[in-house]
């Protein structure tokens, strides 16, 4: 039976729950020991150092941290974990939420933590595990803090992923980065030990200056040079996660964190895929080529990310040492295409045809309309939000290759993907056509 009741904070009642039911990284000039070279720890341009914010948990959480000390190895409950997911009913997240309940055996109960609660979290309430959801909002320091207490395990994927110019930078920073200092902070003050957070590929590159990133590892040694706020604010994320790591957390014992660098996912519930889908419908069946072949991006497989996710957070307490400050590229079999020619292996089979062996606008003039779009949207503002997909920003991440090949995550903690391509692709492809034939 749904219980529902709130966590009370500030005075106020604010997060919501309803229903019950760990690369060292070294980096040139940034010197830490071990492997994890392909770093976002590169120059950020325009945002402010890391510890120049500090979040308020401290005096927020008040004798919350003495009250719950939830050792994962010692606890004679080991056996049954308490997990956060943070950011669990978006796209990745309801996929690690979901991967969770079905393949992690010591799941005790399961934390959904979200600004926005997917209707679809009811389904779960009649399974073994209990499942809380919990409405909350990772820049308010108070309200993780309710959330990650008790928990053994946090998974903290929640993100605002704008390159499109819809929020402000500032809000991206509020949200990424405040509300990832905010999660170590409740982890730290709480007693919670282990720590998964979603970086990005973005946070090593495309840099701004189009250098290709071709098969690149971990280690591979690139510029990293971030302006845009989405990139930025990952990198400066997955620092703080990464410096956290070692930390004493409430109880004395060392926090342990990693963080996982998927390149762009796809798969069921990938919003772009859809969106290209429904523009492709409403231009008769095609989609005409913008980028040329030759440049080649890295795209993973959702559940395989998911699965990532699942078993670093699984693995994190047994290989502390090893994975404790570690990060790791999220890579399956997905094949090495362009952005374009791989979106066509769903689109194609749902009926849409990409017109072009080479791109039917010169480059210069898909700069210019780039540019032209953000004039209009710097223009528009004040009236109307306008963020079309092209922009200077998406253009050039489209237009610079970036592939990674790595077994690092294989070799630390044992992920071997769990969906094959032409499992993947399958499911991509019926997510496709249903959400397509929905939006008719
Ligand atoms: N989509 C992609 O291709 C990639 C995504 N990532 C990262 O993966 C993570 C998940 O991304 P997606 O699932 O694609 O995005 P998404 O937008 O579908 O999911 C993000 C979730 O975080 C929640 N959220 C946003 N702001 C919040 C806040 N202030 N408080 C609480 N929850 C909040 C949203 O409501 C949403 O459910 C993000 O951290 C993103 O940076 C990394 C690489 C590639
Ligand atoms: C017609 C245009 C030139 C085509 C525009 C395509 C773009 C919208 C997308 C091309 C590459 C995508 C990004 C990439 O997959 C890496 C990402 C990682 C993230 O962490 C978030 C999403 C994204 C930035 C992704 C966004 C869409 C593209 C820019």
């Amino acid at each position: 039976m749904p219980v529902e009741h709130r966590v009370a904070a500030r005075g106020r009642l604010r997060a919501r729950v309803v229903g019950v039911v760990a690369g060292r990284v070294s980096v040139p000039g940034m010197g830490q020991e071990g492997e994890g070279g392909a770093s976002g720890r590169g120059r950020c341009v325009g945002w402010p150092a890391l510890d120049e914010r500090r979040g308020p948990l401290q005096a927020s959480l008040g004798t919350l941290g003495q009250r719950l000390q939830p050792g994962m190895a010692d606890s004679a409950q080991a056996q049954k974990l308490v997990y956060l997911v943070t950011g669990g009913c978006g796209f990745l997240g309801e996929h690690v939420v979901r991967m969770l309940l079905q393949r992690e055996p010591r799941l005790g109960e399961l934390r959904v933590f979200d600004r926005h609660l997917g209707p679809w979290l009811e389904e779960l309430k009649t399974g073994p595990v209990r499942v809380t959801a919990i409405q909350g909002d990772v820049t308010e320091a108070h309200e993780v803090a309710a959330a990650v207490a008790g928990a053994h395990v946090v998974i903290h994927t929640a993100g605002l992923v704008d390159v499109f110019g819809r929020a402000s930078p500032e809000t991206i920073h509020e949200v990424n980065v405040q509300g990832t200092r905010n999660v170590i902070e409740a982890c730290v003050q709480t007693g919670t030990r282990f720590l998964v957070y979603t970086s990005s590929m973005e946070v090593v590159g495309p840099n701004t200056k189009g250098h290709p990133f071709y098969r690149g590892n971990e280690d591979t040694l690139y510029e990293a040079v971030h302006r845009h706020p989405y990139p930025c604010s990952k990198a400066l994320a997955e620092r703080l996660v990464l410096e956290a790591n070692g930390r004493e957390v409430h109880g004395g014992l060392p926090l342990v964190t990693c963080a996982l660098r998927p390149t762009g996912i796809y798969g069921e519930g990938h919003q772009i895929m859809r969106d290209f889908y429904r523009q492709g419908l409403r231009l008769g069946g095609w989609l005409f080529r913008a980028i040329p072949a030759s440049v080649e991006h890295g795209r993973v497989y959702v559940g395989n990310v998911a699965w990532m996710h699942v078993l670093a957070a699984r693995e994190l307490e047994r290989r502390a040492a090893l994975m404790g400050g570690q990060v790791y590229f999220c890579y399956d079999g997905s094949p090495y295409k362009s952005y374009e020619d791989f979106n066509m292996e769903f689109l194609g089979p749902c009926g849409l045809q990409l017109v072009g062996a080479r791109p039917l606008l010169p480059y210069w003039l898909l700069v210019f309309l780039a540019a032209l779009n953000a004039l209009l949207q710097w223009l528009l503002r004040p009236l109307v939000l306008y963020a079309p997909l092209l922009n200077p920003y998406t253009l050039a991440v489209a237009n610079t290759t970036f592939t990674v090949s790595t077994d690092k995550a294989q070799r630390h903690f044992g992920y071997e993907p769990l969906f094959s391509w032409e499992d993947s692709r399958t499911r991509t492809i019926l997510w496709v056509q249903a959400a397509g034939s929905s939006a008719q």
